[in-house]
């Protein structure tokens, strides 16, 4: 029913071949008026900026009663919405306004019970003060309104299709011809917002009057406000227009020439936001959250289903995160914008409308409106996504290789930029092939049970600090924004670190946020060198601000693979902090008898993070150690015993478990003589260049004696356990005379081998790790006696060295579980504020957090720590 507003339609320029009326979509871009001709022939509708008009008697004499631009706007909404009539006035309220003025005192509205905040308000107002009687009903169901219509005291009805957010549906056409039947004077209004007139035209239906908030869709861009009134009755358009001019709301000339701009474009932007509202409908639909979408009835009134849509988190302050969290999606009230918009309807355009009257209206206050714009939909859900990553509404789970929605009461535990991240990794003693190792030799080496511990607890003041008890207590602390973040090439979220260090980002560490630390901290540096360059590179986009702190049951720099440990531990702080990884949600147990997680927490990491954390922490050792072969990272995060063969020397690489080592029992020996692997490796390296073939033989010879090793703790219970233990001896006196011949030993060492193999003893021992001082290993046999190894001790100890008898083959990376089910109630840790006895200045330390670890962390003494650290709770190993 567009006729008398309708584009004329050309005369058939043969019969045989007729012209069609203009389809909608056109009808909305031409905006002609043919009894409007400008006198310039403008191709667009002017502005007329004037207040009055000159002249007696003219069509236009004062802009409150009439005016050009308007007059031209209003007759082509008119022609879209299927009109005779339509009125700009100055919002979507004031058009609801405009129309409740049709009413008197004793009149009665039927409205619906899901109703835009502001329709609320308003109606409530006039109920109080003008004396009309409001039932609001569930008008989703037409039967439901029939028992309040009162053929004479009934005068208006009034209805939202879809509702605003919860998006229910009246049957407009139905409900119309019951008022029509039941109360032939009342009149059937309509808000059509959420549809404006290119989807849904309510006059087709039955309606009397339809308003637009023409502030949406109409316009589109949200650069202005207005409202539009529609209708098709004479009687009904008089005394709007009566008072429209009388109240003086009429929409200005400027906002006139804007929603005349805004309207041509309505059906490309509605086409193009509806077909991706219905993406992310999917996409947030497959991830498992309740999401509303317009359906059935809605099919054979409108001609699509718009484009806001919600959905349920299960959690208002989840909810709440995931809507702060978004960059692309606008936090607003309103909607039908180019931009996409979201918000929490119960906290922001409903939050007029009271909790208990909510909570009856079945409107959930964790309910997430979107508001679909024009953006490129893959854009649109990678924000979402993000945010809802970030808000732990989901995770990724790795066995299903896709994110997965976490259950609402564990997505607080993925909030990782919020919660403490403790971890532990261990050393490792070598027992063949350490420096060949990096020139592809196949290495044997195992975990002991000495661990580095990282612990990461949020800051809130936009610092970062370390803390290295191990290395003096080192402590220090940058500002975020200061570090040197332009001089990072950008890593995307799922993107590995190449193979060679950025070089760039390295020297700008040292030049900048390590500046000040001269050659006598070395350790320090590095060690917070290695820390810095993962933390730019890993958490370039949110920039947490964080303290980490390591500690150390090994010796540092002892050959135990200290670094390769603190390397591990901080990578992996650092993966879980910016969600590189993720502790998958857990799943309910399968029954009480037999919960999850069970194996002492072994297998607990997905092997897809156990990988990710390994890369990391060799990024961080080759910060460390300049060459490495990747061997100490390897045992500190699969821990256990393995065979390690680098990557690139043209041969099967890769690593192999090995059984039948945990049964061995060692005697490390710490001749504490620093040094440092770094140069030591760097030293062989030059060797093997300078007399190539004399190295070349030694790397066969150890070569020989990893495979011949391997072999034999592989037949052990073949061969049995005196041959193994004898094989094994002569094999560690050979490796070290190679290393020996490699110029890694030291006196020190040479000491420790000579007091162990004198009798006695009779024992076999070598150098462990890189050499140069550091520790030694001692293969201990089954039938050594307690009072042999007391009186081995006592001399070993008598030379000033620190002897330690290990077991070998324990686990190896390992995250304090985030789950609050796995945290042990009565563990140590302090309650509320607390600071530090042996740091009681908080500008030297950072804030503390209220119930943190850092504190007990920090102070408990080295024998305590892996007991404390123990008595927390559950450990997921790998
Ligand atoms: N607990 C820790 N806290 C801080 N930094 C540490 C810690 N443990 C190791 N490091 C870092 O690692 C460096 C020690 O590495 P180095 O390679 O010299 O010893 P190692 O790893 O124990 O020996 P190897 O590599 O021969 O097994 C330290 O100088 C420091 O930079
Ligand atoms: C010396 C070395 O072989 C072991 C250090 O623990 C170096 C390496 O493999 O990276």
């Amino acid at each position: 029913m567009v006729a008398q507003h309708d584009l004329p339609t050309p005369d058939p320029e043969t019969p045989l071949r007729p012209r069609q009326p203009y389809r909608l979509s056109t009808l909305c871009v031409n905006v002609e008026n043919p009894s409007m001709k400008d006198q310039y022939g403008s191709s667009s509708v002017p502005i007329y900026q004037s207040a009055t008009f000159k002249g007696i008697g003219n069509e236009f004499d004062y802009s409150r009663s009439g005016n050009p631009t308007r007059s031209h706007l209003e007759h082509h909404i008119a022609k879209i919405s299927s009109a005779s009539r339509a009125f700009a006035v100055s919002s979507g309220m004031a058009a609801l306004d405009v129309i409740l003025r049709l009413l008197k005192p004793g009149d009665e509205i039927i409205a619906g019970d899901d109703l835009y905040g502001g329709t609320n308000r308003l109606l409530t107002f006039i109920r109080t003060h003008v004396g009309v009687t409001v039932h609001h009903v569930d008008t989703t169901n037409p039967d439901a309104v029939i028992p309040f219509i009162h053929p004479t005291k009934t005068a208006m009805v009034l209805l939202e299709s879809p509702t605003n957010p919860l998006l229910k549906i009246a049957d407009l056409a139905l409900i119309s011809k019951e008022i029509k039947e039941r109360a032939p004077a009342a009149v059937v209004v309509v808000d059509n917002t959420m549809m404006s007139p290119y989807l849904q035209r309510p006059l087709e239906h039955g309606a009397d009057i339809v308003y637009d908030s023409a502030t949406k869709y109409l316009s589109g861009h949200h650069d202005l406000m207005a409202g539009m009134i529609t209708c098709n009755r004479d009687d009904i358009a008089k005394q709007i227009a009566f008072t429209i001019n009388s109240v003086g709301n009429a929409l200005t000339p400027i906002d006139c020439f804007l929603l005349l701009r805004g309207v041509k474009t309505i059906a490309v932007r509605l086409d193009r936001q509806q077909t991706t509202s219905q993406v992310v409908a999917t996409y947030l639909h497959s991830l498992g959250f309740k999401t509303i979408l317009v359906r059935d009835i809605h099919q054979r009134i409108s001609d699509g289903n718009g484009a806001v849509l919600s959905f349920e988190t299960g959690d208002k302050e989840l909810s709440e995160k995931i809507v702060g969290g978004t960059r692309l999606w606008g936090i607003s009230v309103s909607f039908g914008c180019v931009n996409s918009l979201i918000s929490m309807p119960c906290v922001m355009s409903h939050a007029s409308i009271d909790p208990a009257t909510r909570a009856a209206r079945g409107l959930p206050e964790d309910l997430i409106r979107l508001c679909v714009g024009i953006e490129d939909s893959s854009d649109l859900l990678d924000d979402l996504e993000h945010a809802l990553i970030d808000a732990g509404a989901i995770a990724l789970s790795a066995q299903q290789n896709k994110y997965v929605r976490v259950p609402p009461g564990h997505a607080a535990l993925n909030k990782a930029l919020e919660q403490e991240w403790f971890v532990s990794a261990p050393g490792k003693v070598i027992l063949f092939g350490e420096h060949a190792v990096v020139h592809g030799v196949t290495a044997i080496a195992a975990a002991v049970d000495l661990r580095c511990y990282g612990l990461i607890t949020p800051r809130n003041d936009g610092m970062l600090s370390v803390r290295f008890n191990d290395i003096d207590n080192f402590y220090a602390e940058w500002d975020i924004m200061a570090l040197p973040w332009a001089a990072s090439t950008v890593l995307g979220q799922s993107e590995r670190h190449p193979d060679d260090l950025d070089q760039q980002l390295i020297e700008a560490i040292n030049a900048g946020p390590l500046r000040e630390l001269g050659p006598e901290k070395s350790q320090a540096r590095n060690a917070a060198l290695a820390f810095l360059y993962m933390y730019i590179k890993l958490a370039s986009a949110k920039r947490p601000s964080v303290h980490f702190g390591a500690r150390s049951t090994l010796p540092v720099g002892a050959g135990l693979g200290s670094s390769a440990s603190f390397s591990t531990c901080a990578a992996t702080a650092l993966l879980l902090l910016n969600q590189r990884i993720v502790i998958p949600p857990i799943p309910a147990p399968v029954s009480a008898d037999h919960p999850h997680l069970s194996h002492h927490g072994r297998h607990a990491i997905e092997r897809h993070s156990v990988e990710e954390a390994n890369r990391w922490a060799f990024v961080a050792e080759k910060i460390l150690h300049g060459n490495p072969s990747g061997v100490d990272n390897s045992v500190a995060v699969f821990g256990g015993a393995l065979t390690y063969t680098r990557p690139g020397f043209g041969k099967p690489s890769g690593m192999d478990s090995i059984h039948g080592f945990g049964s061995l029992r060692f005697l490390l020996t710490n001749s504490k003589i620093p040094r440092d692997t770094k140069k030591l490796v760097a030293g062989v390296g030059l060797m093997k260049q300078e007399q190539p073939e004399v190295v070349g033989a030694i790397l066969q010879d150890i070569e020989n004696i990893s495979t011949q090793a391997k072999r034999s703790l592989a037949d052990s219970s073949e061969f049995g356990r005196d041959n193994l233990l004898r094989d094994l001896s002569a094999m560690i006196n050979e490796n070290h005379k190679h290393l020996v011949s490699l110029g890694v030993s030291h006196p020190s060492l040479e000491l420790i081998r000579e007091k162990t193999a004198a009798s006695p003893f009779n024992l076999s021992t070598k150098l462990t790790g890189a050499g140069g001082g550091g520790c030694a290993v001692t293969l201990i046999p089954d039938d050594f006696s307690d009072a042999l190894m007391a009186d081995l001790l006592a001399e070993l100890s008598a030379n000033n060295f620190d002897p330690y008898l290990t077991s070998v083959g324990g686990s190896g990376l390992g995250i304090l579980s985030p789950y609050p089910e796995h945290r042990n109630p009565s563990a140590n840790v302090p309650q509320g504020q607390v600071t530090p006895p042996e740091t009681p200045d908080e500008a030297a330390n950072g804030p503390q957090l209220g119930n943190s670890l850092r504190t007990s962390f920090e102070v408990n003494s080295l024998s305590e720590l892996s007991g404390w650290a123990h008595d927390l709770g559950k450990w997921l190993y790998v």
